[in-house]
């Protein structure tokens, strides 16, 4: 398909001017407007492509490791606070940035949120032209590199909850651990539970809980314990392996045990690491690196002149490298990958795993949108109108209307048929055409959609109904 850029406008009046010499009208002028062709923009820029065997590459460098973590929690748990001293900590941000915070928060009456309004600060920063609506900051230290995806507590946005543990290696689960908070967050209609269920059901496997605000009960042993005790029972019952799981008790307020350790004389009880040796641990899961691409798309903006269509967005498998030609789906264009940003550094490829800006040649914006997938062009992701999928249910779910959340994408749809329910240790038949799925049960569900999204087996999607989270499954 063709299309006019700015460019055009240079063209015109250079041919119009070019026209007015040799003396010939506006409608031949007109006529002789160059367009850009999109199949030419693709052609030219296929050609920069090197050619680089990417897993080769990526197998012999000794790159830092380099993951995403999502930060869930109850509202008010402390995440932002956490982050914040985290990133100041470890030196990203400044003192005189923390003081100016300190002061201006206590002008309004909000003394303590310096640290939190770090995230909040780096975030209105972001010039992408499309809001944002997950707090993304990046650190490193000796030995690996993060992406924080901090995302906002409050039930109204679990969307977005959902879209940025779409994006996430690993979960941070922040609690509460002050009197009556932890309480608040796991037993009454609280986020703790939820924002938990939703990351194991989005396929994350590794979850560190920071015991947070232990500053507030004097490092009591017999609260962290308490704790760690009803949430180790939670989690392997949401699905996490004991393994997966680690427990670090912190104050993000005072910095304790974030990056400094815990003195012995704090709290002489625990032995373990601090949180940011936590997260050096934590390898991100096996990379699907030699499967077909897919590149789920979470941001679409202009950036900049060279470069009027850019996303953002993490490589769920694969690889890809400048010059390649890839499809955008549901649309179905091709597109030319110009250049490839990973942390504002230019880079030749990404993998799967790396959360990238792409500049893209030869396609037009309207013909991507956030939860849009770019895939190999030979062997694309399938855009489909129904699906069977294998489903956790969180409420009671019957044949009805849901939105189905994939990632960043959300679409109107309906759950048309209950199949049967489901053993969830064995996964065998339980009953045919159950009536409902009770909360708690496994089942299989036919889903019908109002659009065709792109999705293939073994993809995660969240259904939710009314603000609330359903059920959550896998598409089989
Ligand atoms: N005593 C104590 N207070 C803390 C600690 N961490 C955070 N707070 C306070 O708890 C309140 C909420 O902190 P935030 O960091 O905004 O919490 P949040 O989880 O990011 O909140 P949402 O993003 O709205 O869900 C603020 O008043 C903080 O100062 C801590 O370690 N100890």
């Amino acid at each position: 398909m063709k299309w006019y850029k700015e460019r055009m406008w240079t063209d015109c009046w250079a041919g119009l001017d070019n026209k007015k010499k040799k003396g010939k009208d506006i409608v031949e002028a007109v006529k002789d407007l160059s367009v850009v062709d999109n199949a030419a923009d693709i052609e030219r820029t296929a050609k920069t492509n090197k050619n680089v065997d990417v897993i080769k590459e990526f197998a012999a460098g000794n790159a830092k490791k380099e993951s995403n973590f999502v930060v869930v929690g109850h509202v008010d748990a402390g995440k932002s606070t956490l982050m914040g001293r985290l990133l100041y900590d470890l030196k990203v941000v400044d003192e005189r940035t923390i003081q100016k915070f300190k002061s201006e928060s206590e002008k309004i009456g909000k003394a303590s949120f310096q640290y939190a309004w770090v995230l909040d600060q780096t975030e209105e920063e972001r010039a992408r032209g499309v809001t944002m609506d997950i707090a993304q900051n990046s650190f490193e230290t000796d030995k690996a590199k993060f992406t924080i995806l901090d995302a906002p507590g409050h039930r109204d946005f679990i969307p977005n909850m959902i879209a940025g543990s779409s994006q996430a290696d690993f979960a941070v689960l922040v609690i509460d651990s002050s009197t009556g908070a932890f309480e608040a967050g796991f037993h009454l209609q609280g986020q703790t539970k939820e924002h938990t269920l939703l990351v194991r059901s989005i396929g994350i496997q590794r979850i560190i809980v920071a015991v947070n605000k232990l500053d507030s009960v004097s490092w009591a042993e017999e609260r962290f314990e308490e704790i760690r005790q009803q949430m180790t029972v939670f989690l392997t019952s949401a699905g996490f392996h004991a393994k997966n799981i680690s427990f670090v008790p912190c104050s993000g307020l005072t910095g304790e045990n974030v990056v400094t350790p815990l003195k012995p004389s704090k709290a002489p009880w625990y032995k373990g690491s601090s949180l940011i040796t936590e997260l050096e641990n934590s390898s991100p899961l096996a990379r699907a690196i030699d499967k077909p691409l897919r590149l789920t798309v979470a941001d679409v903006f202009r950036g900049g002149i060279q470069n009027p269509v850019s996303i953002s967005g993490r490589i769920d498998s694969g690889t890809l490298q400048v010059g390649d030609v890839l499809l955008a789906l549901p649309s179905g264009e091709k597109t030319a990958v110009k250049a490839i940003e990973i942390n504002n550094d230019p880079r030749p490829w990404a993998v799967a795993g790396h959360n990238c800006t792409i500049h893209l040649a030869g396609i037009d914006m309207l013909h991507l949108k956030q939860g849009d997938v770019l895939s190999s062009v030979s062997n694309p992701i399938p855009v489909v109108k129904e699906f069977t999928a294998k489903v956790l249910a969180f409420q009671t779910i019957t044949p009805m209307a849901v939105d189905i959340h994939r990632g960043r994408l959300h679409v109107p749809g309906k759950i048309t048929h209950l199949v049967r329910t489901l053993d969830k240790a064995t996964g065998e038949e339980v009953k045919k055409k159950p009536r409902f799925i009770g909360p708690g049960t496994a089942a299989q569900v036919k889903v019908s959609l109002e659009q065709g999204v792109p999705l293939e087996r073994g993809g995660r999607v969240v259904f939710r109904f009314g603000g609330v989270t359903v059920g959550s499954g896998v598409v089989e």
